[in-house]
């Protein structure tokens, strides 16, 4: 039977997935020491965390772009607030690069104060929770999303699952904007991955041949992660996280506008006058399909 203690690990006010953190950890979280060249990956959960963690590992890593290095992309860019592979994290050589989920209220205070470069992404909402829905029915670590509305009642009613924290702040990441030190969005990685891997490498200050770039568009698009092991988390679900069931991937559809195809109109209706309330005077522009400008 599915319960609240089961799935989550509620620490101040904000609920961690609890069978993939480590609480001692988390209690120290504010003290975990930021150096100036640390990158950080900020996003709410299922906006696309872990392209942007395969564009910055093929940015950084040359190994990972002619790929003579066996090395997952969970590796080069760890989860900071779950650590699954218990990687030590101090001795790591810089640069170091991690993504989190944290909200700006949890993180590290080195991360407010330092230099380290933060790349925050995000994604609108409905595709957001279209996501979640899917991924909560393939893992055995999330409460089972069972049918869109009940999914989309937890969603947003915020009650049960890790989205609350989020809703305070209408479910995004409650960065403070004037922190946010470049935004970059899903659909705009989605249109024009070339120029979105150009702006983050010129943002990290890192210069990329022509032929690096190549590389990188290539391995970062849709079908070359869903094909390679080390990019997406098929291998890690399956051995080290728990599926549910054996279809389904991490990679599932990787679109912009798929919410239309799960939402009524009543529900889609719901949805907007939730967003209205609490999300439009964000300063975010939110593409809520392929055909917008
Ligand atoms: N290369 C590429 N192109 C297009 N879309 C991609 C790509 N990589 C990941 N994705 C999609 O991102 C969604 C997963 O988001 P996250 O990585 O943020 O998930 S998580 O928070 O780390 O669990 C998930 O979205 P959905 O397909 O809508 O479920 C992934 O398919």
């Amino acid at each position: 039977m599915d319960n609240k203690d089961t799935y989550l690990l509620n620490f101040k006010d904000y609920n961690f997935e609890s069978s993939l953190v480590d609480a001692d950890f988390i209690e120290n979280l504010d003290d975990f020491e930021i150096r100036d060249d640390d990158v950080f990956i900020i996003t709410y959960p299922k906006s696309g965390t872990i392209w942007t963690q395969q564009i910055l590992s093929l940015i950084y890593f040359e190994g990972h772009r002619n790929r003579t290095e066996d090395l997952a992309t969970l590796d080069r860019v760890p989860f900071l607030e779950y650590n699954i592979r218990k990687m030590d994290f101090l001795n790591r050589p810089s640069p170091r690069l991690f993504c989190s989920h944290l909200p700006y209220y949890l993180v590290p205070k080195g991360l407010k104060n330092k230099k380290a470069k933060i790349i925050y992404v995000y994604r609108n909402p409905k595709d957001v929770m279209t996501s979640y829905f899917h991924f909560s029915n393939l893992v055995v670590t999330l409460e089972a999303g069972n049918d869109m509305e009940h999914f989309m009642k937890r969603f947003l009613d915020g009650n049960e699952t890790v989205w609350p924290d989020h809703r305070r702040t209408a479910m995004v990441y409650p960065f403070k904007v004037d922190v946010v030190l470049n935004n970059f969005s899903y659909p705009q990685f989605f249109q024009d991955l070339r120029s979105s891997v150009l702006k983050i490498s010129r943002f990290l200050e890192k210069e990329l041949s022509e032929e690096d770039v190549e590389a990188i568009v290539k391995q970062a698009t849709f079908q070359n992660m869903k094909s390679d092991p080390k990019a997406n988390y098929d291998e890690i679900l399956k051995h080290e996280i728990g599926k549910r069931t054996d279809e389904g991937h991490f990679l599932r559809k990787g679109t912009v506008g798929d919410w239309k195809h799960h939402f009524t109109v009543e529900q889609n209706e719901r949805f907007d006058k939730i967003f209205e309330k609490n999300m439009k005077n964000l300063p975010l522009k939110f593409i809520w399909d392929l055909n917008e400008e």
